[in-house]
């Protein structure tokens, strides 16, 4: 059909009016097919000015449900990608303008001064605010990832000393010894054996559950022993991460009336939480029992974070409440289970698809164990820590694949006073803030022609790591809230991922369907379903060579 020009439509209004106040006619020109007409007119109408506005505003702007309809869309397709092509048509700003009856309106960014502006110059003026804080309470409450003001620094400022100290780094290097060598090699060597296909992000979050709660709660839940145990907790948290991150979409009228009458994704929110919170509850429990029967000075040996938290006390001079403490597990436990477990994902889909890559990656480790003068211990082979912090290469293909599948995806703030981006954007006080931080991966005007390409080469400098801006790399955000765990993160990923690609070249099964999924970080929607080869001697030989 083609679409009628303005003018037309209002000559058939004109001519409509001029009909109806014509008695004798109106019988003979007022049936029911000019009112169907003039509805088409209309609809016509509208349809055209609400897709006008896409060149205006990025998206159509319909009649009271403003960009509704395409966000509808985005959700079902690819989320990520449909704000990342948004924002190129922008230049890397713009306004979503919801329905006039919701609070969904906000301003969506990706441009890295505007990003340095709400992280670093005026940090003060973007707390996290209360529109998200809510949205996020019933799983993280005031954890560090919620929280604004005292409550944030106080939480920030403990686990800072903790994560700078030099007993933190010693419990970060030992557990992961023990656990990559007692654990994951020997459950992976276990699957070559029988020829499986393991889901490897699987196994790598049950990796870090093990990681985080030995260094931040002083436990082994033990997820990754031998026959891989059903870990409900594990289904429980990513359930919930799931269902909260509806809530950013969803107009907060509607979820509150869904959380009341207990249905769809609320439902599912609250019974995920019940079998979070069972987990922390006996976290809590455990760890108080333990530490009642510590004499005092070996109270002074633990150095996980809850026993630290613990410790303290809250303005009114107690300790801090159980809900709180429960609290303090959820965050951490989100901060390092689900951010390295899904970056290492991300990074060994990316080396299947390029092969140079991983020889490179091979190459490299190989070149620094044969920098080693003591022969005898290459036999089963641990990288100690001054080797994993010479792996140049390797730190940059796992910056490549984080700028490309970043862990936090997109993240939020809310300005408290009216401001101007430097862009020119004007913001009025309360406006949400949402910065998109996978869009900014593919932005040609930040990374160049060839952003979408997997390049490591572009980090190094004379062969030397080079690290970019925060404000343009911002997988581990930036400015005071930076993230707190990053250089243990980067250990982390270093060390399994030297260890197994020593070992295994790691082949994803053909046709695995890969996309992210919505939740509140980037996990691989269907796993990464793999199957491992054992690297032959003299195929490691030509790579000691290279
Ligand atoms: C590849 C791995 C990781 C990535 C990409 C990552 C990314 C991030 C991002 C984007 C934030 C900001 C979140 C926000 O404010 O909304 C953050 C904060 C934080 N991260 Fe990480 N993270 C990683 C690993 C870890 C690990 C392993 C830990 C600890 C065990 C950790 C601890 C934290 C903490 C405590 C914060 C809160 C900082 C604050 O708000 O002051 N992170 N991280």
């Amino acid at each position: 059909m083609t679409p009628l020009p303005p003018n037309h439509i209002f000559n058939m209004l004109n001519t409509t009016t001029m009909t109806t106040s014509s008695p004798a006619t109106s019988r003979h020109f007022f049936p029911e097919i000019q009112i169907i007409e003039l509805l088409a007119a209309l609809l016509v109408f509208i349809v055209i000015h609400s897709l006008r506005q896409r060149k205006k505003h990025g998206l159509p702007v319909w009649p009271f449900l403003g960009m509704l309809p395409s966000l509808v869309l985005g959700l079902r397709v690819d989320m990520y990608e449909w704000i990342s092509q948004v924002l190129c048509r922008q230049n890397g700003t713009f306004t979503f303008r919801g329905p006039w009856f919701t609070n969904l309106n906000c301003i969506v960014t990706s441009d890295p001064r505007n990003l340095e502006h709400l992280l670093k110059t005026r940090f003060q003026a973007y707390p996290k605010g209360p529109y998200f804080r809510n949205a996020l309470r019933d799983l993280l409450g005031n954890g560090i990832f919620n929280a604004d003001d005292e409550i944030w620094q106080r939480q920030r400022k403990t686990a800072s000393i903790e994560f700078h100290s030099s007993k933190f780094r010693n419990m970060t290097t030992e557990s992961l010894l023990e656990l990559v060598h007692r654990r994951l090699l020997p459950v992976l060597n276990e699957s070559v054996d029988r020829s499986d296909q393991i889901d490897l992000q699987d196994i790598l979050l049950r990796l870090t559950f093990d990681n985080v709660c030995m260094i931040a709660f002083g436990v082994d839940p033990g997820c990754l022993s031998p026959g891989l145990p059903e870990i409900p907790f594990a289904q429980a948290f990513e359930a919930a991460t799931e269902a909260t991150i509806l809530r950013f979409v969803t107009p907060t009228l509607v979820w509150k009336i869904m959380r009341h009458f207990n249905l769809g994704s609320e439902k599912r929110l609250k019974d995920s939480i019940k079998g979070v919170d069972s987990f922390a509850d006996e976290v809590i429990r455990t760890r108080k029992k333990e530490i009642s029967l510590l004499q005092a000075d070996d109270k002074k040996q633990r150095s996980d974070l809850l026993t630290i938290f613990m410790g303290l006390k809250d303005d009114e001079g107690q300790p801090f409440s159980d809900k709180f403490l429960r609290d303090i597990c959820v965050n951490f436990i989100l901060a390092g289970r689900d951010t390295s477990s899904v970056a290492l994902s991300w990074f060994f889909w990316l080396l299947d698809q390029n092969p140079t890559v991983e020889e490179k990656i091979l190459g490299e480790i190989c070149r620094i164990v044969d920098e080693r003068n003591d022969e005898s211990e290459m036999g089963d082979l641990i990288f100690r820590p001054e080797e994993v912090k010479k792996m140049d290469y390797l730190h940059a293909a796992l910056s490549e694949a984080l700028r490309l599948y970043p862990s936090v995806p997109v993240d939020h703030k809310e300005v408290v006073e009216d401001d101007v981006f430097p862009d020119g954007t004007v913001l009025k006080k309360g406006t949400k803030v949402v910065y998109a931080i996978y869009a900014m991966g593919r932005m040609e005007a930040i990374w160049g022609k060839d952003c979408r390409d997997f390049r490591p080469d572009r980090w190094l400098r004379d062969g030397r790591f080079m690290s970019e801006s925060a404000y343009k790399f911002t997988a581990f955000n930036g400015g005071p809230r930076l993230c707190l765990g990053k250089d243990f993160a980067y250990y982390q990923m270093k060390f399994v991922a030297a260890s197994i690609l020593y070992r295994y070249k790691v082949v994803v099964v053909e046709n695995h369907p890969v996309a992210p999924k919505l939740a509140l970080t980037m996990y691989m929607q269907h796993g990464l379903k793999v199957k491992l080869c054992k690297r032959s001697e003299s195929e490691l030989q030509m790579y000691h060579k290279y």
